[in-house]
């Protein structure tokens, strides 16, 4: 059963004697005492204000008022979701979740929300890191339903010759890759979300899969889209590519649920790929790590890994060979057509003119096996990047502060915009009474430019004095990440580079985009969404 607070299933969530486990580790490791592990509220003691609309008999059956429903669909998986949710904290609840199981079943909820102006939330995973599907729509007393697309979920069409797949929008990642499997496909989209987001989401969202150069943007593999608006439907014509004036599916990827409800989308998919080379370099200095990945960047090559982890983020992923305490770059091919193991050593090549170093055991090769090909620190990194979602629940039940934030910027202002997004982090976390790490590490490098991912994990210093409750603790993070978002702002980086906009990047957001297209948008949304219905708060205001 999926967690009503945190990641993913209830049943992989980690238990108290995992929190006690943690705790000792951060006692030995951070010095941090007192961590006392603490359960979520059950949903059994949840009370939730009594839902403010009621759908007409004709939709009823599509609609739960369900606790756990509602509870499940209040909030994202962002640290202040799950730390209000772990504290049972639950003010704005949808009245509602509705789950269509037909795109005309969808337009019959769109024109019943606008007819009385309850605002809709599509919801497709609820993995939303920005406040993304979060009811609270700014209107006291106004009605809100959250839109599942669950029950639109799977392979629709697969057309092998154009090397293309037609998912409806709820289909969840893992079920995509088990529709392709039988026919020796994949979409290669893997954000560390995969498991617990959908097609639908992803494109909603712009989401960035884990590779860090060539395709692994949703927009990548876009093709097609099928949305409805409270206006009423489009899907735009399948083409390899157009000229065509402004695309129709550059407007809906990235829309965030406040133009309408994406409800399929044609995807371009690939051979599965059985040819993997991958090695772990360590770099004396961060500085170094980052002028071997510009190299990297800038080659030609293509790398599918190439994730430089700073020397916290590295020994807290394990991913550091003993004893080193520097950077550590994971780099690594991947293709189903041809051998990569020359590709590999000229990327070595390129990272030793930078003063990388490649330990014996640390480079491993695969060639047309399909087995993973993965090192040491790639595999311990692997395995972390994975459990992450749920390690972050158990800290959060032991009241640390743990939280990440993204942005790209320009290779010529990496090395000014990584200084002062950290030092405004230190000096908000100083201020705000907050003690811990800061990490970062390189997800996706560009020929011009490079998306930083910072993680904080943080406790309440004790010279505060008494113990800090969930509210003051998502308050203190909340003081670090607005400090974060202006020094992104201040620096001219981007507001987001994958996690969106939703409700909790609109300050940097607006001050980001030009205000001549936040006019031009705003005319979209009021054309496609009269009434104002969709996800009110995300993105942009209606007009
Ligand atoms: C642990 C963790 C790891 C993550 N890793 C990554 C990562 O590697 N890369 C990345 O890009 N993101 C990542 N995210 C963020 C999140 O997973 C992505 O934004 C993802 O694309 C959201 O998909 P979802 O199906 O869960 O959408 P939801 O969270 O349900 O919705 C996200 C937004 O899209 C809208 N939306 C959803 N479905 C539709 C639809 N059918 N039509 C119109 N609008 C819709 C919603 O209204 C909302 O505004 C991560 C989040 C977590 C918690």
């Amino acid at each position: 059963m999926r967690s009503h607070w945190g990641w993913g299933v209830e049943a992989d969530a980690p238990d108290a004697a995992a929190q006690r486990k943690l705790a000792r580790t951060l006692k030995e490791q951070l010095g941090w005492d007192s961590l006392l592990p603490t359960e979520a509220v059950a949903v059994e003691d949840l009370t939730l204000p009594e839902p403010k609309v009621a759908l007409p008999a004709t939709l009823a059956t599509l609609a739960s008022v369900d606790v756990r429903d509602r509870a499940q669909h209040t909030y994202g998986r962002s640290y202040r979701d799950v730390a209000r949710a772990h504290a049972g904290r639950f003010d704005h609840p949808p009245d509602a979740v509705v789950r269509p199981t037909s795109q005309a079943e969808v337009a019959n909820v769109l024109d019943w929300a606008s007819e009385v102006d309850v605002a809709v939330i599509p919801y497709g995973g609820g993995s939303s890191v920005c406040g993304g599907v979060e009811p609270d729509v700014g209107t006291p007393g106004r009605g809100v339903i959250s839109l599942d697309m669950e029950a639109l979920a799977g392979l629709i069409d697969l057309e092998v010759t154009d090397r293309a797949a037609r998912f409806a929008a709820g289909t969840y990642g893992p079920a995509v890759n088990d529709a392709l499997r039988p026919h020796g496909l994949t979409l290669r989209h893997f954000p560390q979300s995969f498991e617990f987001s959908t097609v639908g989401g992803w494109v909603a969202t712009r989401a960035g899969g884990h590779f860090a150069t060539g395709p692994t943007h949703i927009d990548d593999f876009v093709e097609s889209i099928t949305m409805e608006t409270p206006a009423g439907a489009w899907e735009s014509r399948r083409l390899p590519g157009s000229g065509a004036g402004p695309s129709p599916d550059r407007l809906v990827m990235g829309s965030e649920g406040v133009l309408g409800v994406i409800c399929e989308a044609w995807l371009r998919v690939q051979p599965r790929p059985t040819f993997r080379a991958s090695a772990s370099v360590g770099f004396e200095t961060l500085d170094a790590g980052v002028r071997a990945v510009r190299a990297l960047a800038q080659s030609g090559l293509s790398p599918a890994n190439c994730r430089l982890l700073d020397p916290v983020e590295a020994l807290l992923a394990g991913a550091a060979a003993s004893g080193a305490t520097g950077a550590v770059l994971i780099v690594g091919f991947e293709g189903a057509d041809h051998a990569l193991g020359e590709v590999l050593s000229r990327a070595l090549e390129l990272c030793g003119d930078h003063g990388g170093d490649v330990s014996p055991g640390a480079m491993s090769v695969r060639e047309g096996s399909g087995e993973p090909a993965r090192s040491g620190a790639e595999e311990a990194w692997r395995s972390s990047f994975l459990r992450a979602p749920y390690q972050r629940d158990a800290l959060v039940g032991l009241g640390v502060v743990v939280e990440t934030f993204e942005t790209a910027c320009l290779w010529s202002r990496f090395e000014a915009t990584d200084a002062a997004i950290r030092a405004s982090i230190r000096n908000a976390m100083d201020q705000a009474g907050l003690e811990g790490i800061v990490s970062m590490r390189v997800t996706h490098a560009y020929p011009d430019g490079v998306a930083p991912y910072y993680t904080v994990m943080a406790r309440p210093t004790p010279a505060h004095g008494q113990p800090v409750g969930v509210n003051d603790r998502i308050a203190r993070w909340d003081a670090v990440k607005e400090a974060s978002m202006e020094a992104i702002t201040t620096e001219r980086a981007t507001a987001t580079h994958h996690h969106a906009v939703g409700r909790d990047h609109r300050s940097a957001y607006d001050r980001q985009r030009p205000p001549l297209f936040a006019e031009a948008l705003r005319a979209v949304k009021s054309r496609l969404d009269p009434s104002g219905i969709m996800n009110p708060g995300v993105l942009i205001d209606a007009g």
